[in-house]
């Protein structure tokens, strides 16, 4: 039984129907990526996961309960942690204080703000800096290790090369990349050479449906049925 199972999860935003019957699984262990132009859903499959776009129809099971018509922050305690596209931080907090905050209990603190200082250098160096006046790759950085240091069963990713610059991309993926040997994700990632990298299995996605599925692999020896879904 994997992971996470989708089945036929139809999602609206009002009466826009964006999720047509998305079918999808992730196995424990797994590194998945979500690929498709702009607009397609990917975003939305993982709001439906998270219920904060809870699906109208279709189920979504995590370890084989349901997790349709939960709250959110009861599928977060299920242990489905989320790195969203939007940086969600507290700039008002230092940089230590976010992560201790993203830490459950209090044991784990010092492993979880080892891992979070190993994979990001420059957050130990930055620590005690508000994290509102971090540069916007460096607050990636702290969004995605507030997602590592949360111990979760599932990280569900979103975009997290968006927007930064090529060396912070780097660094990001590095990180990601270790992560990924002992963490389950699903990431969306709209920069292939990166999603290729990382991830072990794909779906593309369009108009709301996955249409085409394949691992690592497949993906680059076939560029070119997963290119005419990639392109605007
Ligand atoms: N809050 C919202 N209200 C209404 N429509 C929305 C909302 N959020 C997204 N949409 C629309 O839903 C569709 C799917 O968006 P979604 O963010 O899931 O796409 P995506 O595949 O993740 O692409 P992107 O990379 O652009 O985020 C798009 O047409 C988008 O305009």
């Amino acid at each position: 039984m994997s992971l996470l199972e989708l089945d036929g999860v139809h999602a609206y935003y009002g009466d826009s129907h964006i999720l047509e019957g998305v079918d999808l699984s992730v196995e424990d262990g797994e590194v998945v990526a979500l690929v498709g132009r702009n607009g397609v859903g990917k975003t939305t499959t993982l709001r439906s996961i998270l219920q904060l776009t809870p699906p109208r129809e279709g189920e979504i099971r995590f370890r084989e309960a349901s997790l349709v018509g939960l709250e959110t922050h009861e599928v977060a305690q299920q242990g489905v942690g989320w790195i969203p596209e939007d940086r969600r931080i507290f700039s008002q907090l230092t940089v230590e204080e976010n992560l201790r905050a993203a830490i459950p209990g209090s044991d784990g603190v010092s492993d979880g703000l080892a891992l979070a200082f190993d994979s990001f250098p420059i957050l130990e160096e930055r620590r005690r800096q508000e994290a509102g006046t971090l540069s916007g790759g460096q607050q990636q950085m702290l969004a995605i290790a507030r997602g590592l240091v949360g111990e979760n069963d599932l990280l569900l990713v979103d975009e997290p090369s968006e927007g930064l610059a090529p060396q912070i991309v780097a660094d990001v993926a590095e990180a990601l990349s270790e992560a990924s040997e002992d963490a389950t994700m699903l990431l969306v990632e709209q920069n292939l050479p990166l999603a290729l990298d990382l991830a072990d299995r794909f779906y593309i996605v369009d108009n709301g449906r996955v249409v085409d599925t394949g691992d690592a692999d497949a993906v680059s020896a076939d560029d070119e049925r997963f290119r005419r879904y990639l392109s605007a």
